[in-house]
């Protein structure tokens, strides 16, 4: 039994955690990434639940932290975006600064233009990353995923790219859902508390497996290989979930770790 997973069974056992996803997971999934749609009752939910949790919740996604705090409304909750490059925990906020990469600005001058003569791809410019999607275009994802990796080259180690749901995203090398969620497993709320993290896709694998080796609960929604010990259909069933929980119904998920 690891150190941590053992003093967290001997004591504060029931102190949770909880670290969401938000594309695939809190939110459903749609054709473009600027049609997202939150549930109205949403960020109430999750603003009972950081109160029940002192504070321990946390949003983890690879959208920029000003996109999730537009999108969820004025709570301004904890959050690592762009895959833990961002991060918030309470007033303590670090953003990356797009002038930093002058390498990706070049490539994603770049890829404006090699997309320009494809219907249907579409470039997410989010600074220091940039996605390139092809859900509208699914007979492009071969092409897609070769200029990604093309990119790349270019770019060299500082770089990597990563899949996603119909998406092939240049990031720098140091972006991980897995480390920020370590990170902040060492700041107050979130210290000596149980983790649970809820994704949905290849980019929170690396969180499900930080979490599982805290002893923590790891949960993927929907289908697909996952190192994940539980799962759950689509991202409704976890919102009522989650409003269960916020009120005042047990932990939704099993405690079989
Ligand atoms: O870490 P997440 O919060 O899950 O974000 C992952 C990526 O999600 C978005 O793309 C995905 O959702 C879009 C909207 O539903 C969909 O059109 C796209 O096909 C999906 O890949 C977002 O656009 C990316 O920036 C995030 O990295």
């Amino acid at each position: 039994m690891s150190e941590g997973l053992e003093t967290r069974l001997k004591g504060g056992g029931d102190k949770w955690a909880l670290f969401l996803d938000f594309d695939g997971t809190l939110v459903d999934i749609v054709e473009r990434p600027s049609e997202v749609v939150v549930d109205p009752e949403l960020p109430e939910v999750l603003a009972r639940l950081q109160e029940k949790l002192d504070g321990a919740l946390a949003i983890i996604s690879g959208r920029p932290i000003a996109f999730l705090d537009e999108r969820l409304g004025s709570s301004r909750f904890d959050s690592a975006g762009l895959h833990g490059l961002e991060h918030r925990i309470g007033d303590d906020l670090y953003l990356c600064q797009a002038e930093d990469h002058p390498a990706l600005r070049a490539v994603v001058e770049r890829l404006r233009e090699i997309v320009s003569a494809k219907p249907g791809l579409i470039i997410e410019d989010k600074g220091c990353s940039v996605a390139l999607h092809w859900r509208l275009a699914a007979h492009e994802k071969e092409f897609c995923i070769a200029t990604a990796h093309a990119a790349l080259e270019s770019l060299g180690p500082d770089y990597r790219v990563q899949f996603g749901k119909a998406v092939a995203e240049i990031l720098p090398s140091a972006a991980g859902k897995g480390k920020v969620i370590e990170s902040f497993l060492h700041e107050p709320p979130y210290r000596g508390r149980r983790p649970v993290f809820i994704g949905d896709d290849l980019t929170d694998e690396s969180g499900f497996k930080a979490v599982n080796a805290q002893g923590g609960i790891s949960v993927r929604i929907g289908l697909g290989d996952t190192v994940a010990h539980q799962r759950l259909g689509t991202p409704a069933e976890l919102r009522h979930s989650l409003l269960e929980w916020a009120a005042g119904g047990p932990l939704p998920f099993e405690r079989n770790i």
